[in-house]
C-alpha cells in the first residue's frame, strides 16, 4: 500500500524525468494557480462525500486531495519534512 511519502517520491521522480502521459507533469506545467484551484475543488469533494457519501467515498476523495496537495508541494518546492516540522 502506498504511503504519503511513497507518493511524494513517485511524483518528485515524475517531475524530474517528465514522462509523457503523466498527469502530474501536466498539472505542474499548468502552474500554482491552477493546482491551487484543484486543491480547493478536491477539498470541497471531500466535504460533500463526508456529509453525503459514506466513509469509503470520503477516503477516496481524501486520497485525491492528498495527491493535489502533493503536486502543490512540488510546484512550490516544499518537501514532506518541511510540512512535518509543523505537525
Ligand atoms: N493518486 C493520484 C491521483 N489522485 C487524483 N488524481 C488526479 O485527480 C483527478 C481526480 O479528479 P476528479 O475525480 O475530480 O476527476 P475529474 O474532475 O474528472 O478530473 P479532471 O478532469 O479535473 O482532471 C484524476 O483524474 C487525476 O487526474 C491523481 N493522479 C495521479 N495519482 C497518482 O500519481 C502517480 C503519478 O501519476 P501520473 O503523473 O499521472 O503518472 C500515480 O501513482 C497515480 O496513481
Amino acid at each position: 500500500m502506498k504511503t504519503f511519502d511513497d507518493l511524494y517520491a513517485e511524483l518528485a521522480e515524475k517531475a524530474r524525468t517528465r514522462p509523457s502521459g503523466s498527469g502530474t507533469v501536466l498539472a505542474l506545467d499548468a502552474g500554482v494557480h491552477a493546482i491551487g484551484k484543484k486543491v480547493v475543488e478536491e477539498a470541497a469533494e471531500v466535504w460533500m462525500a463526508a456529509e453525503h457519501e459514506g466513509a469509503e467515498r470520503t477516503a477516496e476523495e481524501i486520497s485525491q486531495l492528498l495527491y493535489h496537495v502533493q503536486v502543490l508541494m512540488l510546484a512550490t518546492d516544499i518537501s514532506p519534512d518541511d510540512v512535518y516540522q509543523h505537525l
